[in-house]
């Protein structure tokens, strides 16, 4: 069992709870084993799912927030540490992280260790998004990362080079936040854009996202094309 400051992981993170936003759209098996990877080395009690109503980056997705979160409803279903929020989709206006952080924080207090949980593009791209620094008062960062190195997609900018230094691995006993730690997960190639791309060109889809999800998409002809 790792150890950190002489106490037992899971001892350390017994209540963590992981928070893992995104468009989501759709929820696929890149995201699910992010999740999982993500839930079993840092010993997560928990993971909410929190799929954006109006993404910060980029334009207005063409799906439906309702649709969106209906997908990963069923995406997480069975698994008992997974679970769909949707305070995102319920909030007019664009979804930051920082204000999704402060609502969740005020209702699970100061003292319980939160994880965000990020893939490594949306990690680069941190010093753009909305009072990025308030994140570390307010979690932990795990980002996943290509086993070995892999093949990186860009370098971090030199202020984010900078707040890894000081935070990486600085996990203190219980903390509830403010350490960045890069986790090596499983690369799995899919993407919610290509999936998109398949289904508008009537191609298959399967194996890359939960049959549950796939048969609400056939059912609501998302993404197909008339
Ligand atoms: N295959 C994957 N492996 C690891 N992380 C992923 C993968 N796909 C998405 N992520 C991460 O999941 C989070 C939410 O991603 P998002 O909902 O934008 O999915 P996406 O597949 O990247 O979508 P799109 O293709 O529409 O940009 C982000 O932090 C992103 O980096
Ligand atoms: O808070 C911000 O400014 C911010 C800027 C860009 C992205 N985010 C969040 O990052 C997550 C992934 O975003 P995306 O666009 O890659 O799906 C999602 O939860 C977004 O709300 C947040």
């Amino acid at each position: 069992m790792g150890r950190a400051g002489g106490w037992p992981r899971a001892r350390l993170a017994m209540h963590a709870v992981g928070v893992f936003g995104g468009t989501f759209d759709p929820i696929h098996f890149g995201h699910l084993r992010l999740a999982e990877e993500m839930a079993e080395a840092l010993g997560l009690a928990r993971v909410l799912f929190i799929p954006a109503g109006q993404p910060p980056h980029r334009g207005t997705p063409r799906t439906p927030a309702t649709h969106r979160l209906e997908m990963a409803r069923r995406a997480v279903q069975g698994n008992p540490r997974f679970t769909v929020d949707g305070r995102e989709v319920a909030a007019p206006g664009p979804s930051y992280t920082v204000d999704t952080l402060t609502s969740l924080r005020a209702e699970l207090g100061t003292e319980v260790p939160v994880w965000l949980l990020l893939g490594g593009d949306a990690f680069l791209s941190l010093p753009t998004w909305h009072e990025w620094r308030r994140l570390f008062e307010l979690a932990h960062l795990a980002v996943a990362t290509r086993p070995n190195g892999g093949a990186q997609t860009g370098e971090p900018s030199s202020e984010l080079q900078q707040e890894i230094a000081q935070r990486r691995n600085h996990e203190t006993r219980d903390a509830p936040a403010g350490s960045v730690r890069m986790q090596a997960m499983t690369p799995l190639g899919i993407s919610a854009t290509a999936i998109r791309t398949a289904l508008a060109r009537h191609e298959s889809a399967r194996y890359l996202l939960p049959d549950a999800v796939l048969d609400y998409i056939h059912e609501h002809r998302l993404y197909i094309q008339p």
